[in-house]
Formats: C-alpha cells, sequence, structure tokens
C-alpha cells in the first residue's frame, strides 16, 4: 500500500501539449553543455522518460541516446527505486560530464536522487516537477503542485463521456 497523501487534483497532458513542453525543454537546454557547449548525449530514464528524451535529442540533434531503466511506481503506489537497467558505461564515463539525463517528471525526486548518486555531473532535466523533487532536477519547465497526478498520454485512451445534460 502507499503511504502517500491522496492526488486531489488531475493534471491531464495531450500528445500536443508534451511534444510543446519538451521541445521548450530542449530549447532551454541549448548550448548549456560543458563549457556552454553542446551536449554529448542523452539518456532517458525509462519508461516515461523516452518519449521526452526522443523529442529532446531531435531538437539538439544529439544521436547518441541510451536508457537507464529505474522502478520505483506501481500505478500511484511508490516502492523503493533502482535500477534494472544501466546505460553503456562508455557514454556515461566516471562521472556523466555532458550527459543530458531526461524523464518525464520529477515527484518525490527519488528517482533522480539515485540516478544523480551515479552520475554526479550529468545534467538532469524533466519536463514537469512537483516541489518535493524539485531541488533534485537541474531543468524544468512546468510546475504542479505536489497533490496533482499527471496523467500522461500514453496512459490514457478517448472514450465516450455523456452529456452534461445527459439521459438520468
Ligand atoms: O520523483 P519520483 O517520486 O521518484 O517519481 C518520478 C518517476 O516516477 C515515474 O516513473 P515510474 O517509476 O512510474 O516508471 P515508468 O516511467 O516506467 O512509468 C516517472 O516517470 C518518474 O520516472
Ligand atoms: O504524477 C505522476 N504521474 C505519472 N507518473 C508518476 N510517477 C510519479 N508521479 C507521477
Ligand atoms: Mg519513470
Amino acid at each position: 500500500m502507499s503511504d502517500r497523501l491522496p492526488h486531489e487534483k488531475g493534471f491531464h497532458v495531450s500528445w500536443d501539449q508534451i511534444h510543446r513542453d519538451a521541445r521548450a525543454l530542449a530549447w532551454r537546454l541549448d548550448g548549456k553543455g560543458p563549457d556552454g557547449g553542446a551536449w554529448r548525449s542523452v539518456v532517458a530514464i525509462t519508461r516515461g522518460g523516452m518519449a521526452p528524451a526522443m523529442i529532446v535529442s531531435r531538437e539538439l540533434d544529439i544521436r547518441v541516446v541510451d536508457t537507464i531503466s529505474v522502478k520505483s511506481y506501481n500505478h500511484q503506489d511508490q516502492s523503493q527505486p533502482r535500477v534494472i537497467k544501466a546505460p553503456q558505461a562508455e557514454i556515461m564515463g566516471t562521472d556523466g560530464e555532458g550527459v543530458l539525463v531526461v524523464d518525464d517528471l520529477v515527484d518525490t525526486g527519488k528517482t533522480l536522487e539515485l540516478v544523480r548518486k551515479l552520475y554526479p555531473k550529468a545534467h538532469f532535466a524533466t519536463v514537469y516537477a512537483k516541489p518535493a523533487g524539485r531541488a533534485m532536477v537541474d531543468t524544468y519547465i512546468t510546475e504542479v503542485s505536489q497533490d496533482t497526478w499527471i496523467f500522461f498520454p500514453w496512459d490514457m485512451a478517448l472514450q465516450y463521456v455523456q452529456p452534461y445534460r445527459g439521459a438520468d
């Protein structure tokens, strides 16, 4: 069971919105690599970071892209995060310098805390951030409150809704 507060609000993100926000993230990161230069590579935190990382790497013309798989949630219940797949050692170097690590969001910050410990000189970027995890992320686009659950388009489907003046 989760020991987290229930999420009172929902923030529903469309494909169009995440595309715009991930592009904005890329533009903000442009030319901010080591010594004001380019980033060497992009590493997506799977699975949620993969779509934003694809958009960021496309915008910044970065062809070296890898993944790190961190598992921490089952639906809205959180457990201790653990690395279940590491990126290539030669991409990360000794400390991650020049590597852009991208995720869809930071919530409690536990996922990024773990990855930061492994690669302390990498740059950590997320599209969305909640206050509890903000200190763990170097660059983000939009902040939402801690009691908001963000619903991503890959977890959603279109479905019928009753009209406002619907049948009983
Ligand atoms: O800041 P935290 O509290 O650690 O939470 C943020 C992480 O949780 C979600 O991933 P999840 O572990 O659910 O896996 P997924 O990306 O495969 O959905 C999300 O994509 C972030 O990676
Ligand atoms: O608000 C969220 N939305 C989707 N996945 C998440 N993983 C942690 N927090 C969230
Ligand atoms: Mg994730």
